[in-house]
Formats: C-alpha cells, structure tokens, sequence
C-alpha cells in the first residue's frame, strides 16, 4: 500500500460544555491514530454521536485537535493560521448527506462556483463544468434548478461541485443516508468511479455497514470518540472482533438463520441442517457440492446469502443434508476441512448454533424475525 495520506497521531477533540459552568466537556475525538493511504476508499463506520463527523472535520479543518496531530498530504494541521490551512483546504472535496447546493443557482452555476471562487476565468470554467457535469452522468441538467432534481442527481451535483478543483482527497458525509436504497447503489458506483478512474482517496463517514460493504477497502469503526477496530474491510467483516463491530456486521449479512428462522426450517426440514461458510478462499459453493457428492449426501440449500464485501464474495448457506447417517457424518467432517461449519442438529435432536447468538445484535429480538428474509422453501 502506499504512502498515507491523512495521518491521525493521538488526534483528540475536546468541545467545552454548551451550558455556561453546567454541562461536562464532550470529547468527540479521543486518541485516534490512523493512517488512511492515498488512492483507498477508507470508511468510518460508527453510531451517531461516535465522533465520526468530529474527526472528518479535523482532516479538513472545520474543527482543530485540540491535541495529538492531524497531518494531510504531508502538511501537520496542527497551529497552522487560516492562510495556511486554505490551500490545504483546497486539496479536499466535500459532499454531504442534505446535498448542500446553492438553490439560487443552476446546476451548472453550482459546480461552477468552487472555480468562481479560485479565479478560474469564464471559458475555463464552463469547459471544466460540462466536463464534470458527463463525468457525474447528469450533462443534461447543466441549466436545470437544485428543486427540479431527484436525491440522486443533487447528490451527482455535490459530487461534481466537490471535484471541480481536482481535489486529492473527498470526504463523504453520510452521502447517502438520505437516499433510497437504488439511487444509494448508483452513487456508491460513482464514488468508485472517483476512486478508480481519478485516483481520489475517499473517506467514507456512514452507519451503515452496506455502504462499507460494497466500497471501502478498510474501515474504523468508532465509539465514544475512539477507533475500536480498525482494518481491511474484507477481514472485519469476516472475524469482527468488537461487540460494535459484530452488531455492524449482522446488520449487513442477514445470511445466517435466527433461532426463530432455524425453528421454522427444522418443522419442514427433518434432515441434518447446517450452516456452511462460503468465501473466497474456504467453501466455495463448487467445493461443497464436490464434499456432499463424495460421500453421497443430498444437500438442499434451506436459507442463505452470498454477497459481495469489498468486491469479493462473502456469506454462507443453510442446508439440509440428507442421506445414511455414517454418510451425513462424513460429509460433515469433508465441509469442516474445507471451511467453517454450524452444525443445528436436528429436528429431532436439535444443536444450540453459538454463533447465532454472537452474530446477532444485543437489542434484536428474535421473535420478530423476518421469516421471508432470503428463505428458501426448496421443496
Ligand atoms: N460543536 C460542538 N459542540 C459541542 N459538542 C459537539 C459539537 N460537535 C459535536 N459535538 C458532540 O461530539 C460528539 C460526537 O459528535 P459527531 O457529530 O462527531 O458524531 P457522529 O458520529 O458524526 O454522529 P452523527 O452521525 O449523529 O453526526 C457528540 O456527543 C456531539 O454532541
């Protein structure tokens, strides 16, 4: 990986109490050290009042340290006057999740007043906007008002307005919490394009582990003004180490039955019923297929997900093997050798599943299930 490109060292923020002599100080940042690398997608997941806005902030200098250093592209933030900071600021694009365009101003005049602003003359300037107005995919909607556009395309706005200067870096401010899941899907896509096509390192705020999912390389996750994890997204979400984390994770793969799902299965399904990893690198669908035809067990898929987490597959499947009992055992044991394995038993002697309990979020009530949530009656 290459060289960082943000570098946080014991970063701290410490805002006084908002009530004259009432109020405890709040520290929003407390003590994170981390480095994001120039050309990553870096995400900061956490709950509100984690501090992830806080420390997004501090990158940019809408908020200083009030100790430990915050050093962008090689420039340490710390005591620099406002003169200094402003060509530091200029490196950096911002998009937010209220989209925060110019309603007075056309989508073309919008994008165009970060380089209004840095003194690009006209000609330029309007070259540079149709630029960036097809690169965003909205080169229809140059003289149209922010009213007149969806979520989706203001946001395509924010984005192109945040380019328009060539920034090294852009933050995302929960960019798209206030989006529906499809218009969610095609901005992350863009954002991607950014990273990819452009070389723009991303750092990602968000609460939700999908945004994560689908495009950051690595991830913090924050509490109570600290990074509790802290690594590639691909490993945190698949051995998430902090109780946060774990409730993160369970909320973005809903692959694994609930107790009150495995209830259900085992009432239509009398066979042995287990939970089988599939990754990357143990449990492809193809080796455990070979597994079960090896000692000659039929295996019905009953509940499962496989899905994408940092562009590689992730998830597990539920099955119902059924077949001699010698034979079942077997191929419970072929599985084992190639990748994690639940097994739930039973219907007439079922097995407790530990991993349904860790996996699940403390205030998830398993009687609520959602019993149509991926489940497959597959007979
Ligand atoms: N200007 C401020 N003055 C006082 N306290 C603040 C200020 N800004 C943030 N805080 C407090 O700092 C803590 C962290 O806030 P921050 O907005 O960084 O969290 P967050 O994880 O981004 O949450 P959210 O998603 O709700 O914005 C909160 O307790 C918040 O009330």
């Amino acid at each position: 990986m290459t060289a960082p490109i943000i570098s946080f060292r014991g970063a701290t923020k410490v805002f006084p109490g908002r009530r004259r002599g009432g109020a405890r100080e709040v520290r929003a940042v407390d003590g994170v050290t981390l480095d994001v690398h120039a050309g990553e997608i870096f995400g900061v997941i956490g709950y509100s009042g984690a501090g992830k806005s806080t420390l997004v902030r501090l990158i940019n200098a809408l908020e200083t340290a009030t100790a430990g250093s915050v050093v962008v592209d090689g420039t340490d933030l710390t005591g620099l006057s406002e003169a200094r900071l402003r060509p530091v600021r200029a490196g950096i694009g911002m998009i937010f999740q209220q989209f925060n365009l110019l309603s007075s101003r056309t989508v073309a005049g919008n994008v165009a007043y970060p380089l209004e602003v840095a003194g690009w003359p006209r000609e330029r300037r309007r070259e540079r906007v149709r630029e960036l107005l097809d690169f965003v995919g909205i080169g229809d909607k140059a003289d149209v008002y922010p009213s007149a556009l969806s979520g989706g395309q203001k946001q395509r706005v924010g984005i192109a307005r945040a380019l328009a200067t060539n920034p090294k870096i852009l933050l995302a401010d929960e960019a798209t919490s206030a989006l529906d899941p499809e218009t969610t899907a095609d901005v992350l896509a863009l954002l991607r394009r950014v990273n990819r096509e452009l070389g723009i390192t991303v750092v990602v705020i968000t609460h939700e582990m999908d945004v994560v999912r689908s495009i950051c390389h690595r991830v913090a996750v924050m509490e109570h003004g600290k990074v509790v994890e802290l690594g590639d997204a691909y490993q945190v979400f698949s051995a998430p180490r902090h109780p946060v984390t774990r409730r993160f994770v369970a909320s973005a793969l809903k692959d694994r039955p609930s107790p009150a799902v495995l209830a259900r299965l085992r009432e239509r399904h009398p066979g042995r019923i287990v939970t089988v990893r599939v990754d990357e690198v143990s449990g492809s669908s193809a080796q455990v297929t070979h597994v079960l035809r090896e000692h000659g067990v039929d295996g019905t898929i009953v509940y499962g997900g496989i899905t994408e987490v940092a562009e590689r597959a992730f998830g597990s499947l539920t099955l119902e093997l059924v077949g001699p009992d010698g034979a079942v055992a077997g191929a419970l044991a072929g599985l084992r050798a190639v990748t994690d394995v639940v097994d739930h038993g039973t219907a007439a002697d079922p097995h407790d599943d530990p991993s349904a309990v860790v996996h699940r979020p403390a205030n998830d009530d398993p009687t609520t299930d959602d019993p149509t949530n991926d489940e497959r009656s597959s007979r």
